[in-house]
């Protein structure tokens, strides 16, 4: 049993950069939470404050209700992942893996034992004899996966662990590292700037912007009822349809355009917030027949095919939006459609955007990364 708590956690580099602000955060016994945002919101900073590998300005962390904030990396028993696999050129699979328990002077049977088991449970018994250079980039991951669970340790911390792999292959090790993880029964935090792997891989979902954790759920939540503005951007793909504007008396009124939506009353009173952002997701936004409350007409724009949906550009009262529709409705640039914004799924947002210097410095302090960067309007 391994819970993972981390109180106020806090990393300051230097003056002026806040990596991790004030993160507070529990991983229960054999969940997989998963840590997504933007390049520089300080997901890996927060991993390696876990692991031991960073020391935090402030804040406690614990392992099943211990304090190891003065305990050293390798005595935490966390096996910890990195992007980059880590092997050892020079060594076969098998001697990789075998690594972290000749280092601790595990017996000779014992080790051949449990890298059996691991490359077993990982499927590469046959690549045993290799040299890394001699495997794929899936096969390298499998064996650096199979180096941290020869270990046995309490808890896995996954550092984009996926991230070199082309795309076929990365959801194909998504749902090997999902399988692995329900197997052992095993704790487990993994860190990835993709939104959709955070959506199918994690048990709940910690959306971090700028050190802080914006939204802690599982995926469905996170989905559906995104707590800001920023969640509900970054989560979702295509994203949400998003609105400047203001509410009075029940009815919200976009800064651009001359759209105007009475929203629900029980949302209209629970939104105090000047400026309001009105959000609504692509899949949501219906196409009708005839013209009713909450409908409006609408000029297509752009069509996308993309397999089994069609996401079509439109242009309802001067404010752009996407619709997510059947890819058999016949729409062409330039239709006219009639469309409808349910209002059991429009949201309502604070409105005011975050300043985001520390997201700009990230990005020109690390420049190798390619994820996607929150965008100010
Ligand atoms: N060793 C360091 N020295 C100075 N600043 C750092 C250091 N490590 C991280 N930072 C800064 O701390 C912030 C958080 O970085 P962190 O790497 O934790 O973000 P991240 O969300 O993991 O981003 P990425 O997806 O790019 O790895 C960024 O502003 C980054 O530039």
């Amino acid at each position: 049993m391994t819970t993972i708590e981390l109180d106020t956690i806090r990393k300051e580099f230097g003056d002026d950069i806040v990596a991790v602000d004030d993160v507070s955060l529990t991983i229960e016994d054999g969940e997989l939470v998963v840590l997504v945002g933007p390049s520089g919101s300080g997901k890996s900073t927060t991993l390696r404050i876990i692991a031991g590998l960073e020391a935090p300005t402030g804040g406690d962390i614990l392992i099943d209700g211990r304090r190891v904030n003065d305990v050293q990396p390798q005595n935490r028993d966390i096996a910890m992942v990195f992007q980059s696999f880590a092997l050892y050129p020079h060594r076969s699979v098998r001697n990789n893996i075998s690594f972290p328990l000749e280092a601790r002077d595990v017996p000779k049977a014992e080790i051949d034992r449990r890298v059996e088991e691991a490359a077993a449970m990982l499927d590469i018994t046959e690549l045993l004899d290799r040299k890394p250079a001699n495997l794929s980039g899936g096969q390298q991951q499998r064996v650096a996966l199979g180096r941290a669970l020869v270990r046995d340790p309490q808890a896995f911390l996954m550092d984009e662990p996926l991230a070199n792999l082309d795309a076929k292959l990365r959801k194909e090790m998504r749902t090997e590292v999902v399988r692995l993880q329900q197997n052992l029964d095993v704790t487990m935090v993994h860190v990835t700037h993709n939104q959709e792997e955070a959506m199918t891989m994690g048990d709940r979902v910690a959306v971090m912007n700028e050190g802080a954790i914006q939204q802690l759920a599982p995926p469905k939540e996170v989905y559906r009822r995104p707590a800001n503005r920023f969640v509900a951007e970054f989560i979702g793909s295509p994203s949400m349809n998003l609105l400047d504007g203001s509410l009075s008396d029940g009815t919200f009124h976009a800064d651009a355009g001359d759209v105007s939506i009475r929203v629900p009353d029980e949302l209209a009173d629970a939104s105090t917030a000047t400026p309001l952002t009105l959000g609504v997701r692509p899949e949501s936004v219906q196409i009708v027949d005839s013209p009713g409350d909450y409908t409006f007409e609408a000029t297509v724009d752009v069509v996308e095919l993309m397999g089994n949906v069609q996401i079509v550009h439109i242009v309802l009262d001067g404010a752009e939006f996407l619709a997510e529709v059947d890819p058999d409705l016949a729409v062409d640039q330039g239709d006219t459609l009639l469309v409808r914004l349910p209002p059991e799924k429009i949201d309502l947002f604070d409105g005011v955007q975050p300043d985001s210097p520390r997201v700009e410095r990230a990005v020109e302090h690390d420049r190798s990364v390619d994820g996607p960067v929150a965008t100010e309007e």
